[in-house]
């Protein structure tokens, strides 16, 4: 090893034993999130309970001889494992069991993410970046800013690179055209039901989308399709989206630390800045190009009446997430 070699980046993960988790780690070390020359350490932070599993996955990630891999580590103290962290995959969530009403479930993930932002505040690197994938991730991201109180919040996002997978995969199927011909999609709004895949300003080789598809499809196809995609899973594979959902968080990660190409965007929920209408501070998704680690709000996007009533309504959502978490006294 090179002397002057840079430190390796450290990327915590949490509910590192989960099924999403177990389908991230080996990438990340990899060098899918990252590239292919930069290190990576691992700390792999998990509830007592669930510990045990996650050092079995250290011990495959040793037998990957993975040469990125510069170190790893399983912790269940939020504190230890955030230490130093310039990345943070904020998997681990409580999911919604039995009888759970929603305020049971926000309250549960609320005290998860709470405890880790102030864990994050304790001692994250100075460039620390998040990405929120643990349900209601949106939400979840809100709280962990909200404790965080020394990084800026624009550092934590949530998730919402799947839904804009899923909803380029699913104009490919429908045009005919292969995944890579289709740009300038956007995802709006919370990681739920009410999100809006819109493609109104999406091209298929260089194609506007809308001369391509009918109003019709989009309306009520397309857009609950992709909407609803998650349940979709449930109810065929039997388990949540994993694989697809690990896909999309290091896509995420990457497209905020590698940048986004020239021409197109990514889909990242990000505290508001006030664009288009979503009051300040609410974690919704946006369409942004990122470069050099920081990220934009695409502006200036014309937004059709179609849009904007189907916006307002996942922001509406959100905003009555947020005053949940307020009473319970989360935020
Ligand atoms: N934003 C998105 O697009 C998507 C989000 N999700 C969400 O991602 C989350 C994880 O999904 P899976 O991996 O399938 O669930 P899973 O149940 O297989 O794994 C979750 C892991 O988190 C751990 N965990 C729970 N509390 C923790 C804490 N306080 N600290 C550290 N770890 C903790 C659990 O022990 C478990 O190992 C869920 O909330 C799921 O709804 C899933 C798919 C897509
Ligand atoms: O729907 C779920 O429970 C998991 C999820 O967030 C998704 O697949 O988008």
């Amino acid at each position: 090893m090179n002397a002057q070699a840079p430190a390796p980046v450290t990327v915590t993960v949490t509910g590192a034993a989960g099924q999403i988790g177990y389908a991230l780690l080996f990438r990340i070390a990899s060098g899918a999130m990252l590239g292919p020359d930069v290190r990576v350490k691992l700390n792999l932070l998990e509830i007592p309970q669930a510990a045990q599993a996650a050092e079995g996955t250290l011990l495959e990630l040793q037998d990957c001889a993975f040469p990125l891999l510069a170190g790893m580590e399983v912790f269940e103290d939020p504190v230890k494992a955030f230490d130093g962290a310039n990345i943070a995959m904020l998997v681990g969530a409580r999911p919604r069991g039995p009888g759970m009403e929603r305020a049971d479930l926000l309250k549960a993930n609320g005290g998860i993410f709470s405890v880790q932002g102030q864990a994050i505040n304790a001692g994250a690197a100075a460039d620390f970046k998040a990405v929120v994938v643990g349900n209601p991730a949106n939400t979840n991201a809100l709280i962990a800013a909200a404790h965080a109180r020394d990084v800026p919040a624009s550092r934590f996002t949530a998730m919402t690179r799947l839904d804009h997978d899923r909803a380029v995969a699913q104009l490919a199927a429908k045009t005919g055209a292969p995944v890579s011909a289709i740009s300038n999609l956007a995802i709006w709004g919370n990681h739920s039901a009410s999100q809006y895949p819109d493609i109104t300003h999406a091209t298929v080789s260089g194609q506007p989308a809308t001369e391509l598809v009918d109003q019709g499809w989009i309306a009520d196809e397309f857009i609950p399709r992709v909407a609803k995609r998650g349940a979709e899973i449930i109810a065929v594979r039997g388990g949540s989206s994993a694989a697809s959902a690990a896909n999309a968080a290091i896509e995420h990660m990457r497209l905020w630390v590698q940048g986004t190409p020239a021409g197109d965007w990514t889909s990242m929920a990000v505290p508001s800045d006030g664009s288009y209408g979503v009051p300040a501070g609410i974690v919704s998704s946006f369409p942004v190009t990122t470069s050099g680690g920081d990220y934009t709000i695409v502006p200036d996007l014309a937004i059709s009446e179609f849009s904007r009533a189907r916006i307002d309504a996942s922001v509406a959502e959100l905003l009555a997430e947020r005053d949940a978490v307020a009473e319970l006294g989360l935020f």
